[in-house]
Order: structure tokens, then C-alpha cells, then sequence
């Protein structure tokens, strides 16, 4: 198969490809890029694999990073681009079922190909739009199939989190799994424990905002991986709901929304669950508003109000809850409900507990008291925020 017309981020990178030949050494598109241009995704990047030396695509470009030499990878600085370039390598440096430590260089594209996770991304691609297909991957992408390269259970021995893309690209490109590769996760989920919960975050999340969501997580659940990831063990009852949401959750913040809801409504330990997960201190702080909104839905806790954020209207006109929740809950009307309030801040109202006091309500326990009062009875909408209107309140409940 030959490809004639191709997307700006092959023909920006085309004269990358073209140095490395020029300088006696064979290069290609090879991994995602390839799989996306075929299935006319959009491409985010483009990893090129040669058979030079990285201390010789060194030699060739001027501004470079060595991202991973060990491994056998350089960065490259092109045109305003950057670019992944990787010697020809096979997998038998693999211990430990993670990554490997070091690797071994080979001569042809064929044994580099041979070491790739599944069919769909053993594809290359020369400077000319030359697929090179050695498995059958062009097939199995027609037949949207997910098959590992050669023997499965090999393939995950050697780095158990493709385990987790497995059910990821499953989600993401709405594919099945080949049978022979859903039975080596089956064998080999125990796997997954030995890789680190970052690595399977970042999988977890593009299985859970992919198109295929629900069918991924039903195999996420069948095949044992959900097992071993230290957050969902003993969560399985909580987990069976996910394929059978009637939605697909799209943002990462729209996935961790959901599960606060699940682990909410089955009265779980979120802040527990969350840690596990070891997420970045930004995501942490999106989730602690996000289970501050939970909490001001279930609470009613007027001076909740204030923690009523954009970010969090938009989960909740984009989440179907009542699905969730098993109990209708209506998030237009909540969100109407909120802009609609008479006072949205505790500030918004006309007194505080200085002016209580300054009108002559003796300092204690029942200023807050009071202030609390008022509060509700402004946000239920039962009183004015009004000046009179609130004196006559405290007379009637001093
Ligand atoms: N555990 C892994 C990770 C990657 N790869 C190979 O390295 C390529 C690039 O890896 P990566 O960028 O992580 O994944 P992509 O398949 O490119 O997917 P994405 O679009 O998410 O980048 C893959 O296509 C695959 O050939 C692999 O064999 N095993
Ligand atoms: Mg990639």
C-alpha cells in the first residue's frame, strides 16, 4: 500500500526521514501515527524509527536532546518540530514484566517491528508512503480488531501495561480484542501489579473518556486487570455500573466526576480512593472541587453556594447524574436553581456577624446562630435580603 497524499505532520517531518537517508541510513514512520493516518484520525505526533546509531542522528541534526540514549532515542529539534527518533531495537533487555532497563539495537525494521505491543501499531511508513505491514496489521485494522504481535503472552511478559492499552485502544478506536489476546490478559493480569499506578493512570484515562468506554471497562472487569489496581480492589460491585452508564465520560475531570458519584452513593472513603491514584497536585485540586459540589448537592448547605464554580455547571449539565445516582436528578434545574439564587456568596448578604453584633445581638454562640438562619432563609428564597426585612427575622427567632 502506498499513501500519496499526506497530512501536513508527515510532510513537515518528510525532510527528517530524507537526512537520515541521505546520510546511508534507513528511517520510518512507525507506531500511532501510521495506525491514526490510516484510520483518518487526527495525528497528534510523529515517532520515526531508523536504523542509525543515536550518536550518529546526532552527528546528522544540530539542536538535539537525548530523551532516552540508553533506550536508543533522541530527540530532534526540526523546524519549529520536535521529533522522536529511535534506533531499530528489540525487546530482550525486558526484566521484571516493566519496560526494559537496556535494550538491544538491531539491523532491520523487521526485528523492530516485531517487538511492538499489537498488529495496528507494527506499521511503518518510508519517505515515499510506502506501508510496510508485516503482520497483518492493515487487516486488522479493517476488521477493527486489537491482536498482539506474535505469541500474546509474550508480548505482555515483556511490559504488562500493554495489557491496559489493550483495553484502551479498545475504547479509543471502539475495536474488539482478538480472542487469543483476551485470553493471555486473562492468564496474565496478575501482571499488571508490577507496573506503577502513574503508567496505568494514564491508560485508565484514555480507556475511560474513549468513545468505547463501556465495552473497554466490561473487559477491564472480565479479564481480571481491574483486580490489580490497588484503588478497585473490592470495588468490583462499584465498577459493574460503568458499562452500563448510558453516557461516555470525555474529559479526564468528567471521568473522576463520575467515579466521586459512584463512591459517594456506595458511601466510600473518596479521599482513600483518590490518593491511590497519585494524581498530579492540579488534578487533586479539580477533584476536591468536585467532591465539594457532591457534597453541596447532598447538603443543601447554603454557604455551600460559594463553592458553586463554572467548571462545576458544566459537569453538571454534561453528566447525566440520574443514571448515576439511580435517582432523577435534574442538573439544568440545579445549575437554574443556582443562578437564580439571591445571594450566591456569603458576602452578598447585607449583614455579617459584625453588624449583628453592632445592632446589638450579644456576642456567642448565637451569632453564628442567627447568621446561619438568615442565610438559608435568604437562599431558600423565604426572605428579602433586605435590611428590614432581616431585623424582623431576628426579632422573630432571638
Ligand atoms: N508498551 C508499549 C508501548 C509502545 N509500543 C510501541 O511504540 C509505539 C508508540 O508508543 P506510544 O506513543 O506510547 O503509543 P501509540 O501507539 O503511539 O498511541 P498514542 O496515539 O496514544 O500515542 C506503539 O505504537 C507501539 O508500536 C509498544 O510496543 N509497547
Ligand atoms: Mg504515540
Amino acid at each position: 500500500m502506498k499513501i500519496t497524499s499526506l497530512p501536513t505532520v508527515f510532510t513537515e517531518a518528510l525532510p527528517v526521514l530524507e537526512k537520515i537517508n541521505q546520510a546511508g541510513y534507513e528511517a520510518y514512520f512507525v507506531g500511532g501515527s501510521v495506525r491514526d493516518l490510516l484510520l483518518n484520525r487526527h495525528i497528534h505526533d510523529v515517532d520515526i524509527a531508523t536504523s542509525a546509531y543515536p550518536m550518529e542522528i546526532k552527528h546528522i541534526f544540530n539542536r538535539t536532546i537525548d530523551t532516552g540514549i540508553k533506550h536508543g532515542t533522541v530527540t530532534i529539534l526540526y523546524n519549529g518540530n520536535s521529533y522522536e527518533i529511535t534506533t531499530f531495537r528489540t525487546e530482550s533487555g525486558y526484566q521484571d514484566y516493566r519496560r526494559p532497563d537496556h535494550v538491544t539495537f538491531v539491523q532491520n525494521l523487521s526485528e523492530d517491528l516485531k517487538r511492538r505491543d499489537f498488529t495496528i501499531n507494527a506499521l511503518a511508513m518510508d519517505a515515499s508512503g510506502n506501508i510496510i505491514d508485516h503482520f497483518d496489521g492493515i487487516g486488522d485494522l479493517r476488521r477493527h480488531v486489537i491482536k498482539a504481535v506474535g505469541v500474546a503472552e509474550n508480548r505482555f511478559h515483556e511490559d504488562a501495561l500493554r495489557m491496559m492499552r489493550a483495553v484502551r485502544f479498545m475504547s479509543q478506536l471502539e475495536f474488539n480484542l482478538e480472542e487469543k489476546t483476551y485470553q493471555a490478559i486473562k492468564d496474565n493480569h496478575h501482571l499488571l501489579s508490577k507496573i506503577s499506578i502513574e503508567r496505568i493512570r494514564e491508560e485508565f484515562v484514555k480507556m475511560g473518556i474513549g468513545k468505547g468506554s463501556r465495552r473497554a471497562f466490561q473487559v477491564f472487569l472480565d479479564t481480571g486487570l481491574s483486580q490489580e489496581v490497588p484503588c478497585f480492589q473490592d470495588k468490583k460491585d462499584l465498577l459493574s455500573i460503568f458499562p452500563k452508564l448510558t453516557f461516555n465520560p470525555t474529559t479526564e475531570e468528567n471521568l473522576w466526576a463520575v467515579m466521586i458519584v459512584l463512591l459517594k452513593v456506595a458511601n466510600q472513603d473518596i479521599a482513600k480512593f483518590m490518593s491511590k491514584w497519585k494524581n498530579s497536585n492540579a488534578m487533586e485540586r479539580q477533584v476536591a472541587r468536585i467532591v465539594e459540589f457532591f457534597d453541596l448537592i447532598s447538603s443543601r448547605s447554603p454557604t455551600n453556594y460559594e463553592l458553586f464554580r463554572n467548571d462545576l455547571k458544566t459537569i453538571l449539565l454534561t453528566i447525566d447524574l440520574s443514571n448515576i445516582l439511580g435517582q432523577p436528578v435534574n442538573g439544568s434545574a440545579l445549575v437554574d436553581r443556582y443562578e437564580n439564587l439571591p445571594i450566591k456568596k456569603q458576602k452578598d448578604l447585607v449583614v455579617n456577624g459584625e453588624t449583628l453584633l453592632k445592632s446589638g445581638i450579644p456576642a456567642g454562640p448565637k451569632v453564628g446562630y442567627l447568621l446561619q438562619k438568615i442565610t438559608q432563609a435568604v437562599v431558600e428564597g423565604e426572605l428579602d435580603n433586605d435590611l428590614d426585612a432581616i431585623n424582623q427575622f431576628i426579632l422573630k427567632h432571638e
